[in-house]
């Protein structure tokens, strides 16, 4: 299954047949690794939002677009054609047809995706799309598992299963510098940091957690025992709507 943008912009809500988990959390908190994982456990579709902001972020400067350039950057937002391929085993970007998932994790990409993705149009043309794919995956993939800073909040309030994951700021530090090979953990936290405080004190859909968002703090946990955690989170939620009495 794959989803592409401009198709059906501006559905509004998710309801449907399958399964949305929605996994919001600050960057490095491994967002990305668990829902593969959850989602290739249970045969479900996987978006990675984030990987979304990263392509439209990766066309604007592309074309010249200053990201810190609100205006420049809204009233290109309807251009690029993003495509998401959402199988958890081999997810896929593509922007304008061409393979980007190698180009929206450079170093230059990820200090300006803050900065567009404060940008409202921005985020009305993505999350326009990202509800259009998860109402799809409730209908073909038996669901899927959607992860960002605002699909708890704003994308899929009505997610069966919402989670706000999180680790320690070292502990991200630690586990994004083994990933990137890097021996400057103290540079990838400040990096890390900046990001969060950017993604977080923003006006549009900034990453908070909502109350009914089950919040897994990570820090002394190995991946496989997250997935689980999130797998039996999902079992429950299932069981209640099996029997919504014995709830
Ligand atoms: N529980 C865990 N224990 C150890 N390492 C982990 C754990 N979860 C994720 N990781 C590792 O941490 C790194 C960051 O994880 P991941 O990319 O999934 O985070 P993320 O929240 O999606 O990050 P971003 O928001 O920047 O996209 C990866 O190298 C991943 O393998
Ligand atoms: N739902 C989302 C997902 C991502 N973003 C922005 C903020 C992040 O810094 C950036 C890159 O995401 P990552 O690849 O680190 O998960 O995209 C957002 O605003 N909303």
């Amino acid at each position: 299954m794959s989803a592409q943008g401009n198709a059906g912009e501006g559905v509004e809500g998710t309801a449907g047949p399958g399964i949305v988990i929605a996994i919001d959390g600050p960057s490095g908190s491994g967002k990305s690794s668990t829902s593969k994982g959850v989602a290739r456990a249970r045969g479900l579709a996987y978006l990675d939002t984030g990987a979304m902001y990263r392509a439209i972020t990766w066309w604007m400067l592309r074309n010249g677009i200053e990201a810190e350039d609100a205006v420049a950057v809204a009233d290109a937002a309807s251009k690029p054609v993003i495509t998401m391929g959402t199988d958890p085993s081999a997810p896929t970007v593509q922007v304008d047809g061409t393979d980007v998932a190698g180009e929206i994790r450079t170093q230059e990409v990820t200090s300006s995706v803050s900065a567009v993705s404060a940008v409202p149009a921005v985020r009305e043309r993505l999350v326009a799309m990202q509800r259009d794919t998860i109402a799809q995956a409730r209908r073909e993939s038996g669901g899927i598992v959607v992860e960002g800073r605002d699909i708890t909040t704003v994308v899929a309030p009505d997610a069966e299963v919402k989670i706000f994951l999180t680790a320690s700021a070292e502990a991200r530090a630690r586990r994004r510098s083994k990933e990137n090979s890097s021996d400057d953990v103290a540079g990838t936290q400040e990096a890390l940091a900046r990001r969060d405080r950017l993604d977080s004190s923003r006006a549009v859909s900034p990453l908070t957690r909502t109350a009914d968002a089950v919040e897994l703090e990570t820090t002394g946990l190995g991946l496989q025992e997250v997935v689980d955690l999130v797998l039996g989170l999902a079992d429950e939620a299932a069981a209640a709507e099996a029997s919504p009495a014995a709830g």
